[in-house]
Parts: structure tokens; C-alpha cells; sequence
């Protein structure tokens, strides 16, 4: 990943350029990568590149409405890379990039710092100040300046696959839905924190990671798994999302998730990602600890059959 012109190496081959924000990398995303890929087998460049814009162009131009974004620019880089792009250009978007003209982008970025051969995006793809390019303007521009432009119908069947429609989902606590639109499962990645000690004596010990500024499914929980950053392995578990309502006092909005059959992990400090395959219910507090853990077994054998383990 290029976080900046500098980093772009100076004797960059010919490439095929793809842009656009790739928050959560979608099946639309990766639709337009695969076509990408293709073009570039077709005119013979050496790379793909995808140029993103970190931060979000909505979170500098108008915070206040600024949707939670799915990924952060290292995971879009991941799953870009993982989807078949050679190299991310994470442009740093600031309010002087946001006035550039749709001719100053085209030139500064895609023939200066890209060198590009074909570009290829979303065919509703719009950039440049006020959102004044589209698809037309790059044929345009690239008649004259010797590269092939291709906007790529984003819909998949009867649904368009967007990051808005993954993030309805997710506040729906539809994590199947959103699957479905990621073409994976929605996964949130941190480093496993202390609780307050409550699991272990429940007979479901839960590693805790924080919500962080990303999107979150609803509250409430979810079959799911756990994968360790460390060792690579993916175990099977029963998650919760939320504030603990059953028992009192103040708390964090946390994922905790229950790992299957396993009472001996040592997660803390552990970094992992937490994915999720289907809700199985909503949040309910409790009015006593019994209702509570017999309720967690029924979760964790439903968890069992939806995970078909
Ligand atoms: C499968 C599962 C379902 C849960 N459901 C609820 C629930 O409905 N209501 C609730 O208050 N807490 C629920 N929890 C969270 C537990 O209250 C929490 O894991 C427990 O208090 C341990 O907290 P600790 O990790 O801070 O020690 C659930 C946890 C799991 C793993
Ligand atoms: N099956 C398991 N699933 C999740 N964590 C487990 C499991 N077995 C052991 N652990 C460990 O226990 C910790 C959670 O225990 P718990 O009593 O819920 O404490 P805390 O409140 O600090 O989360 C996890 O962070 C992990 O290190």
C-alpha cells in the first residue's frame, strides 16, 4: 500500500487503474477488480492498482454525516489485494484534493503518479470537485491521454450490491444479508481485553473485544468464529453483541465471543477477528443468572447446528 505520491515507485510500468472507496470490499468491489484483472491481461500492463481515499471523502467533507464505515483502509488494502489488485494508492483526501477539477485527478493520479493503460470502475462512478466526473468524462480524457476506460455494472442479480445496503444489514442485525452482499461473512478485528470475570464462573468464558469507531452488527447474538492472528486457527463460537443488560452498572458496547467446547484458551492480548454467519436472537436482559446461562446453552447448541460443528 502507497500511502502517499512519494511511496509510488518512480518506474512504474504501465497499469490498469480501478477507483473508488471499496468500504468493505463487496461483491460489486470485487466484481469491478475481477474485470480489472482481466483488462489487464487484454492491453498487456504489468499491474493492477486500486486508488482509494483515506480518510472517507464523506468524513472530511461532511462528518456529520458520515456513515460507520465497514473497513479500515488496511483491511479494504487486504481484501483488495486478496480480490486480485497488485497495489493499493491510498490517497490522502484533504480539502485541497477535494477541490481538485475531475482533469487535475485524472492527471495528477492516473497518468502522472499511475501511468494508466485502462481505467476501470463502477459504471455510477463519480469524482473530481462537486462530483463533477463520471465515467463519460474519463473516455473523454482518455482519448487524448492513451488509456481505455471501462465502468462495470455493479448489480449482482436482483440485488446492487452497495456498502450502504452491508451497513442496513448489519444495524438490522442481518449478518446473513450482509454476507451474502460482502461474499464472506462481516468480521470485526481486535485484541481481546478483560471483562469483569463474570464468564468463567457462568461456564462461558467470553473473549472481549472493544467496538471501535467500524460498523457493529445490532446487538445481540450470533453464531459465528473466532480466528487467532496468531496461530491462524478458526474455532467455532457463540457471540454476543452488547452492553451486558442482565447485569448492572455502566459498560462498554463489546463482541465477546464463547468458543465451543473450549475452557482452556489464554486469548488475552490475543489479536483476533470475529465473524459473523447468522443472528440467532436479540439482547434480552434477564432477571436472574439461571434465565441467563440456560438460555447461553440453548444459543451455543444452535450455534452447533448453524455452524455444523
Ligand atoms: C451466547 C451468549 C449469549 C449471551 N446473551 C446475553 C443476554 O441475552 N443478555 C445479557 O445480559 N448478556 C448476554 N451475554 C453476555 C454475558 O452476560 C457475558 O458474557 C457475561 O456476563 C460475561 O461477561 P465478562 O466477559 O465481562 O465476564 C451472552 C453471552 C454469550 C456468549
Ligand atoms: N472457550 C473460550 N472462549 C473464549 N475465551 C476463553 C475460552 N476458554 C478460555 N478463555 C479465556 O478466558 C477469557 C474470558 O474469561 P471470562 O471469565 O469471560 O473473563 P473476562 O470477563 O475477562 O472476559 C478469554 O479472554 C480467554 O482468554
Amino acid at each position: 500500500m502507497w500511502r502517499s505520491f512519494e511511496e509510488i515507485p518512480g518506474d512504474l510500468g504501465r497499469t490498469v487503474v480501478t477507483v473508488g472507496n471499496f468500504d468493505g470490499v463487496h461483491l460489486g468491489h470485487q466484481h469491478v477488480v475481477r474485470r480489472a484483472r482481466e483488462a489487464a491481461d487484454e492491453v498487456g500492463a504489468e499491474q493492477v492498482v486500486a486508488v482509494t481515499f483515506d480518510p472517507h471523502p464523506i468524513a472530511v467533507l461532511r462528518p456529520e454525516h458520515a456513515p460507520q464505515a465497514l473497513t479500515t483502509v488496511e483491511g479494504r488494502a487486504r481484501l483488495l489485494a486478496a480480490s486480485g489488485v497488485d497495489a493499493v494508492f491510498a490517497l490522502p483526501f484533504d480539502r485541497d484534493v477535494a477541490g481538485w477539477s475531475p482533469e487535475e485527478f485524472v492527471d495528477r493520479v492516473l497518468v502522472g503518479a499511475l501511468r494508466a493503460r485502462a481505467v476501470v470502475v463502477g459504471a455510477n462512478f463519480r469524482f473530481g470537485h462537486r462530483a463533477a466526473g463520471d465515467v463519460a468524462f474519463l473516455v473523454e480524457a482518455g482519448a487524448t491521454r492513451d488509456f481505455t476506460v471501462e465502468g462495470v455494472a455493479l448489480d449482482g442479480g436482483p440485488q446492487v450490491w452497495s456498502s450502504t445496503y452491508v451497513r442496513t444489514c448489519l444495524a438490522a442485525g442481518d449478518v446473513s444479508g450482509a454476507a451474502e452482499a460482502l461474499g464472506r461473512p462481516f468480521s470485526v478485528t481486535g485484541v481481546v481485553v478483560r471483562g469483569e470475570r463474570r464468564g468463567r464462573e457462568l461456564g462461558y468464558p467470553t473473549a472481549n473485544v472493544p467496538v471501535g469507531p467500524l460498523a457493529t452488527p445490532a446487538d445481540g447474538v450470533y453464531a459465528g468464529w473466532l480466528r487467532r492472528a496468531d496461530t491462524g486457527e478458526s474455532l467455532p463460537a457463540a457471540i454476543s453483541v452488547g452492553t451486558n443488560p442482565t447485569f448492572d452498572g455502566e459498560r462498554d458496547r463489546r463482541v465477546e465471543a464463547y468458543v465451543l467446547d473450549a475452557s482452556d484458551l489464554e486469548l488475552y492480548g490475543v489479536e483476533v477477528e470475529v465473524s459473523f454467519v447468522e443472528r440467532l436472537r436479540g439482547m434480552v436482559r434477564f432477571d436472574g443468572v439461571e434465565a441467563l446461562v440456560a438460555t447461553m446453552a440453548d444459543d451455543v447448541a444452535r450455534a452447533r447446528a448453524v455452524l455444523e460443528v
